[in-house]
């Protein structure tokens, strides 16, 4: 029995100099929600364009329940909400739906289908006379139109308000509710964090972290740590706590007369709350918190952008130094 829904096995992807995608190893198992999250250009949409055979790889192999994506999609276990691609326009959103649901191998009904995706109320409205927004959930109408085992989705929520947003996110939990697998990029954290269970990262086509958006957090480590500290407890030196164990960054307010607000991101919480303590602070309210998912995303992103960019000055000094060998072998020779 195959259990995975999607696998990328050592899968590179490049248009002319740019990786797009490269080298990704990844497994979708059956039942998972999943967010791929990157910034502009991180590799999202040509992954997801591999996995619905629209491209091919380069280098590597992808499959959809374990054969070829394209034999997945026309056996319609597949639905897929891309960013490209116009909708028809003269007709209405019934028809358009209906005819979704008609040439579908496993075709649902019309009236389930629009009311899964919240459309209902505009069905009879013609596809030309519809706001991106609306437009958005008839395009998700059409990747739910029939009984799929997967369904992909390009950034669906763009061009959609914040209340639409959150009612459109009720419809994709529904979708998993209902057993099926869902992946979809995104650009949202906040999309991310409050509908998948599992979160891919994805920087420069490559594959970062993975994990539940709880495990994400706790990988890039840090906390928030804040208190007040009240002149009337005695004084004391911003030096001190900017020399607490684990401390990466200190903002010290005053607002009111004679009280400190203080706001320090560590990397180890413990030993700062200690550190304060130990110091002879009076902390007052104090309050521990993890860091959101957008700054642990930005953490990470911001560790891997470190290390390339002193992994590209090592070979650029690399190559100074053989150059420099060359040049003075030249030299000996003559
Ligand atoms: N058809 C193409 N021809 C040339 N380069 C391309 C093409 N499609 C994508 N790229 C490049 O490949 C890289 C990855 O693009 P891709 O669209 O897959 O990323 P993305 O994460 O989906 O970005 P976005 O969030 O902006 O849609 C980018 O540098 C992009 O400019």
């Amino acid at each position: 029995m195959v259990t995975e829904v999607a696998a990328f096995r050592g899968v590179g992807k490049s248009y002319g100099r740019v990786r797009a995608v490269d080298g990704l190893d990844l497994v979708l198992r059956p039942g998972e929600t999943v967010a791929l999250l990157g910034p502009n250009g991180a590799g999202k949409s040509t992954s997801l364009d591999l996995l619905l055979g629209l491209r091919e790889p380069d280098r590597g192999s992808v499959t959809l329940f374990g054969g070829a994506p394209r034999a997945a999609i026309e056996d319609g276990r597949v639905g897929a909400m891309l960013q490209s691609g116009g909708l028809m326009s003269d007709v209405k959103v019934r028809e358009l739906v209906q005819l979704a649901c008609d040439v579908h191998p496993r075709g649902r009904s019309v009236t389930e289908v629009l009311t899964d995706a919240g459309i209902t109320e505009f069905a009879e409205r013609r596809v030309d006379k519809l706001s991106g927004g609306q437009e958005q959930r008839v395009r998700f109408a059409l990747a739910i139109a029939g009984d799929n085992d997967l369904i992909v989705l390009d950034e669906p929520t763009t061009g959609m308000d914040v209340s639409v947003r959150q009612s459109f996110w009720a419809s994709m939990r529904a979708q998993a509710d209902a057993g099926r697998t869902v992946l979809f990029a995104t650009h949202y954290l906040e999309e991310a964090d409050s509908i998948a269970d599992r979160v891919l990262v994805l920087h420069r086509g490559r594959l970062i972290a993975d994990g539940s958006s709880a495990e994400i957090k706790a990988r890039a480590g840090a906390r928030r740590i804040a208190f007040e500290l009240h002149d009337a407890d005695g004084g004391f030196e911003e030096s001190v706590l900017r020399t607490l164990p684990g401390v990466q960054s200190l903002d010290v307010t005053a607002r009111v007369p004679g009280v400190r607000t203080v706001r320090i991101r560590t990397a180890d919480a413990d030993a700062t709350a200690a550190g304060i303590y130990r110091a002879g602070l009076y902390p007052r309210g104090l309050e521990v918190a993890g860091v959101g998912l957008e700054q642990a995303f930005l953490t990470i992103t911001g560790e891997l952008d470190r290390q390339d960019g002193a992994r590209r000055a090592d070979e650029q000094s690399a190559d100074e130094q053989s150059t420099d060998e060359r040049s003075a072998d030249k030299e000996s020779v003559r």
